[in-house]
């Protein structure tokens, strides 16, 4: 195998650093050269450290491997893939990207910032030409780069070929499995037999990430498309698997066989990335399906399933939150990277 780009995890014991571990695991591109996590783990083994709780054995290369604190002078790395909580990525994040990192993160910390991507491959890689305006700004021989929020992850990839119609209003009610919260976010007494509905700052994530998701990047700035976007959010008592019922109002009124073949038909390339499913949109016709508990690994977890398409236009999506909607999503964004030359 050729010399494989040096890979480090932080937040490497937690519900997405553990996905990040499974997704690098035997990856062609990358090896996992470092995994940090907070004082509590620092010094003991990853074995030790971490609460394997994936249907995947953990993988024998990391169990003996020393997890070490989120420090650039500790981590061995080309890229440090981000799974901390939002709290201590705003700190660290910017260390690692000033020690000349790159930074591929899952965190909600700077999506938003006006000078960092906030990318999917199949929606807008051009926004990947931020990255030079970011060191040039920042002073950075790295950068950070995002991925959005899992909720509006899965219903991006769906609005994309959405555009060619017009598309100008969207609204959507999430159902959203536990482990979008983290390992220890959601008690069983509280969601056992229940739905909650609400889950802060969800809804305005999903407005304010579509937004600049679908922006036209000029170059300089992102200028947001006139699309109005209207969210609801709730937790459901699913392990994996975020379900979205959607409403996309298009000026051209098309009719659900027209977007069932526009799902069809989306094919923004990119096959030589190795994390890219085969179909980025899996469309289902079956009445009763996508269904978390049988669909949500379809292409490794990364595939977006849509069905249930009727007039208003309506219809649903589904994708693995953690897979999809996290570290496959930053495992991708880094393929990305390396196919540009950046990384
Ligand atoms: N779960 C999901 O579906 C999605 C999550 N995200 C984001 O990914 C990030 C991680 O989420 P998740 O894996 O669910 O969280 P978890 O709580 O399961 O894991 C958190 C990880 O961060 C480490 N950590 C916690 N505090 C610190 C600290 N102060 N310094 C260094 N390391 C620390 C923990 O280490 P230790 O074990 O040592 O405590 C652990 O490895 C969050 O920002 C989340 O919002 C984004 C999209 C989707
Ligand atoms: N809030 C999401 C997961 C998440 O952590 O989102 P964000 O990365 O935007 O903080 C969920 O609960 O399912």
């Amino acid at each position: 195998m050729a010399e494989r780009i040096k890979a480090g995890v932080l937040g490497a014991t937690g519900a997405v650093g553990q996905r990040f571990i499974e997704a690098l695991t035997d990856h062609p591109w990358f090896e996992i050269t470092s995994l940090a996590a907070s004082e509590r783990s620092a010094g003991k083994t990853y074995e030790n450290a971490a609460n394997w709780r994936l249907d995947s054995q953990l993988p024998d290369e990391v169990k003996g491997k020393d997890v070490v604190p989120v420090d650039p002078s500790k981590v061995d790395a080309d890229v440090v893939f981000s799974a901390l909580p939002s709290s201590s990525a705003k700190t660290v994040e910017p260390e690692f990207a000033e020690a000349g990192f790159a930074v591929a993160s899952n965190a909600s910390s700077y999506r938003m910032e006006d000078d960092v991507p906030l990318v999917v491959p199949e929606v807008n890689p051009d926004h990947l030409g931020m990255i030079e305006q970011q060191q040039d700004n920042r002073n950075w021989d790295g950068y950070i780069i995002t991925n959005p929020n899992c909720s509006t992850i899965i219903m991006i990839v769906s609005l994309k070929p959405l555009l060619q119609f017009g598309l100008n209003n969207v609204n959507v009610a999430t159902m959203q499995a536990v482990s979008g919260a983290g390992f220890d976010g959601v008690s069983s007494m509280s969601i056992i037999d229940n739905i909650l509905p609400y889950i802060k700052t969800e809804e305005e994530k999903m407005e304010n990430e579509t937004l600049k998701l679908l922006g036209e990047f000029n170059g300089s700035e992102i200028l947001n498309p006139d699309i109005h976007v209207s969210s609801s959010c709730h937790r459901v008592p699913v392990l994996d698997g975020h379900t979205e019922a959607i409403w996309a109002g298009m000026d051209d009124n098309p009719t659900p066989e027209d977007v069932r073949q526009a799902f069809l038909d989306f094919d923004p390339g990119l096959e030589d990335l190795p994390s890219k499913p085969e179909n980025s949109l899996v469309v289902w016709d079956e009445p009763d399906r996508p269904q978390p508990r049988l669909d949500k690994n379809i292409g490794n977890g990364m595939a977006v399933n849509v069905g249930r398409i009727r007039e208003g236009i309506r219809y649903i999506a589904l994708g693995h939150n953690t897979i999809r909607g996290a570290a496959g999503a930053s495992v991708l964004n880094a393929e990305l990277l390396h196919k540009k030359g950046k990384l």
